[in-house]
């Protein structure tokens, strides 16, 4: 992959736009460095694999594959660890099974991870004990601590960015193709869980079937090295533009620019303004591009960003991730759906039941209750049964450790329980349990469709 330097000006289009959400540098020059030095890094990833997510998520499209699309709201550079990455990938590789197996539908796992550093947030400021402060908008901009040394955007965090990005990922690539990830491991992801957990133990019941499954196969001389790797993609909110523009790099097979910073990114619901930097530079790159969209959004909206962003109407390039609240889906989607396909455009309609289901408990944690979250996704199957188009598939926060952030589940947290372990430096994340539970619900919903 190389840079030329004319036509890689295409990726930074964005620089005549409005730009929402962008940190407010205090240094410039700084900025201007930091950038240079992004230029010359080598990709993240890999053109080729951008184009073949493309193709898995047009699968999404034709009603053929399920994606499951999840991580936290916000990576935190402290927690870039093997432990906290192996937990989250096997959560997703647990849902990944369950969704498979139980839904019987082909499954396409992209993590909100290795990129996902940050925030847009509802206010500029936050005020404790009579003290404010700018918000923390990621550790890619500003320190999480309550300070006001933390809390002044510094761009070398653009570089932490990238580096805690690439350590990641070369775990992630390391467990999904070394033999972790392998389908005969279906039993070992779930070793340190099945005893204490309602779902750990539905899930081993699963399992034992997918073993039988495939003793089956073997029987049948399917190659057991056929489940021996597994696809994963990295995809994160592409928010800050001076980072997401510093990794676009030209094709040197095609001449197209890729944002070599993920496989797939999105433009977040408080960025998507049609006129804007954010769609602008989406629009000028190759990687399969998903839009937030929440309870405002309307058909017109909807089909203009179909004309920017998927003009010619290419199956896996384009992804609407609904993000409606559960008390507004079965009102609002119908009519997006129902115009965008009679616009004769083949997006992947993808639920995110998270975004709008927060609310703030008596004790001032934010956080969703877990009912609320599942209703989101039965209104989000609801609407597509009704008028025949496919349920795409999820998008969600989540972690693979035990924390107390949303209330609810097979196992449940009571709001009293928020503080023992309230650990995400955004929005409130499932569980591993609460995790799976869904990933059962879910899968039954698809089943029965
Ligand atoms: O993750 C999404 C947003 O950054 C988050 O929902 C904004 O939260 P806030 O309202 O606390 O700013
Ligand atoms: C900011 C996010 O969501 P939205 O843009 O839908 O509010 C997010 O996914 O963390
Ligand atoms: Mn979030």
């Amino acid at each position: 992959m190389t840079v030329n330097a004319e036509t890689h000006a295409g990726g930074n289009t964005w620089r005549h736009l409005p730009a929402a959400q962008q940190p407010d540098w205090p240094d410039q020059e700084a900025l201007r460095d930091v950038i240079a030095e992004l230029e010359s890094y080598p990709p993240l990833v890999f053109a080729g694999e951008c184009d073949q997510l493309r193709e898995r998520l047009g699968a999404v499209a034709r009603g053929e594959a399920f994606l499951l699309q999840g991580g936290d709201c916000a990576e935190a550079f402290d927690a870039v660890s093997a432990e906290h990455i192996r937990n989250k990938l096997k959560t997703l590789l647990q849902m990944g099974a369950v969704l498979t197996y139980a839904g019987s539908v082909p499954v396409v796992k992209v993590g909100r991870i290795a990129g996902q550093y940050s925030k847009p947030r509802s206010k500029p400021t936050e005020t404790r004990d009579g003290v404010t402060l700018p918000t923390y908008r990621g550790d890619s901009v500003n320190g999480f601590e309550f300070t006001e040394a933390a809390r002044i955007p510094d761009p070398q965090r653009l570089k932490r960015m990238y580096h805690a990005s690439a350590a990641t990922l070369n775990l992630v690539r390391a467990f999904t193709t070394g033999g972790y990830a392998d389908l005969r491991q279906v039993h070992a992801w779930n070793q340190d869980f099945v005893k204490s957990s309602p779902s750990g133990q539905r899930y081993e019941a699963l399992a034992r079937e997918i073993d039988r499954a495939m003793n089956f196969m073997n029987a049948c001389g399917v190659d057991p090295e056929e489940f021996r790797t597994v696809e994963f993609y990295s995809s994160h909110e592409a928010l800050v533009l001076d980072y997401e523009s510093a990794l676009t790099r030209v094709d040197s097979r095609t001449g197209n620019l890729y944002d070599v910073s993920g496989h797939m990114l999105w433009i977040g619901e408080r960025t998507r303004q049609l006129d804007h930097a954010h769609i602008e530079f989406a629009s000028r790159i190759r990687n399969p591009i998903g839009v937030k969209l929440g309870p405002t959004t309307t058909a017109e909206d909807a089909l203009t960003l179909i004309e920017r962003l998927d003009p010619e109407r290419e199956p896996g390039r384009l992804t609407f991730i609904t993000r409606m609240g559960a008390d507004k889906i079965r009102d609002k989607l119908p009519e997006l759906v129902d115009k965008v396909t009679a616009a004769g455009a083949q997006v992947a309609w993808i639920c995110d039941p998270m975004h709008g289901n927060t609310f703030e408990a008596a004790s001032g944690h934010k956080t969703r209750r877990f009912d609320d979250v599942l209703d989101e996704v039965k209104g989000f199957f609801e609407v597509h049964k009704g008028l025949g188009t496919h349920p795409g598939g999820i998008h969600v926060e989540l972690t693979g450790d035990d924390v107390t952030e949303c209330v609810g589940g097979g196992d449940e947290i009571f709001v009293d329980d928020l503080h023992q372990r309230y650990e995400t430096a955004c929005d409130p994340r499932l569980n591993r349990s609460q995790s799976l539970d869904l990933a059962f619900l879910v899968a039954e919903m698809y089943r029965d469709q």
